[in-house]
């Protein structure tokens, strides 16, 4: 199950263009629960934090705390990585970066920030850990997880903010046909997306949503969301994302960035 963008803030009383950030959070906890879905796996893309602080990724903690299955994650834009790595290890959060699920999957989790900026790259580094970890574990299906969108997501002004080299993301890729599913955060919208025959999944954040589809920075008023993967021993993907019911938070429309 994916959470992200829940961008946190030191204080629970905190809001970002008028949500309380830390509220709409646990309401999508709650609402994972009640559910009780069967999950194996909580994976959060990134912007856990608004504001750097180790409290933020604490109450990221505190919020997770009731859900029974192991979490692990991977840094946006927002992210301090020093107050992330170390309050979420301190909680017993892993830092892992490669995970095996059963006989015939993993999950591979990128670090597509670059410090300060709110577009993405994935430093040499970074490609090839992608690639030894894809070499490593051939028989593998592969479900990629990175922050930043590697595909136009339709809005101009998030598209500027996108993955800055996808093309050498998708260099890397065309050596590997069992990567066919990536899964991002950072655009606060669903999608579901062919990048060159791959699907890319983005999935609403737990607070504010952007509007798809439009050329200037617009909010939407529909309801913060999160994303239910199911994958299959054949490779196959099932997934679905669900909102929260009934327009308990409403963002301030008047909002012009942040
Ligand atoms: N009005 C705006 N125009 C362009 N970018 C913006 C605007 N407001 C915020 N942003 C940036 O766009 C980013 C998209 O999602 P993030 O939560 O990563 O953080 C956002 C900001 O860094
Ligand atoms: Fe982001």
């Amino acid at each position: 199950m994916q959470i992200t963008d829940t961008h946190l803030f030191s204080g629970k009383n905190e809001t970002l263009l008028g949500i309380n950030t830390w509220m709409s959070y646990q309401a999508v906890v709650d609402a994972i629960l009640a559910e009780q879905r069967h999950y194996d796996l909580i994976v959060a893309t990134g912007d856990l934090a608004q504001d750097h602080s180790a409290q933020a990724y604490q109450h990221f903690v505190e919020g997770i705390a009731g859900i029974p299955a192991p979490c692990v994650w991977l840094p946006g834009n927002h992210d301090f990585q020093p107050a992330m790595f170390s309050s979420l290890l301190e909680a017993g959060i892993s830092p892992a970066k490669q995970v095996f699920l059963g006989d015939s999957w993993q999950i591979l989790l990128l670090d597509s920030q670059v410090f300060g900026v709110p577009h993405g790259e994935l430093s040499d580094y970074q490609l090839d850990w992608l690639e030894r970890k894809l070499a490593g574990a051939p028989e593998r299906h592969t479900l990629l997880l990175l922050h930043h969108h590697p595909v136009p997501a339709g809005c101009s002004w998030l598209d500027q903010h996108s993955l800055r080299n996808a093309a050498e993301l998708d260099n890397v890729l065309q050596k590997f046909p069992k990567v066919k599913t990536l899964v991002c955060g950072h655009i606060h919208q669903e999608l579901d997306l062919d990048w060159n025959g791959r699907r890319m999944l983005a999935t609403p954040s737990t607070c504010v949503q952007f509007k798809p589809h439009c050329a200037n920075f617009t909010l939407d008023t529909i309801e913060p969301g999160w994303r239910w993967l199911e994958l299959h021993p054949n490779g196959e993907v099932t997934t679905e994302v669900c909102r929260l019911k009934g327009a308990v938070f409403n963002p301030d429309t008047a909002s012009e960035g942040y």
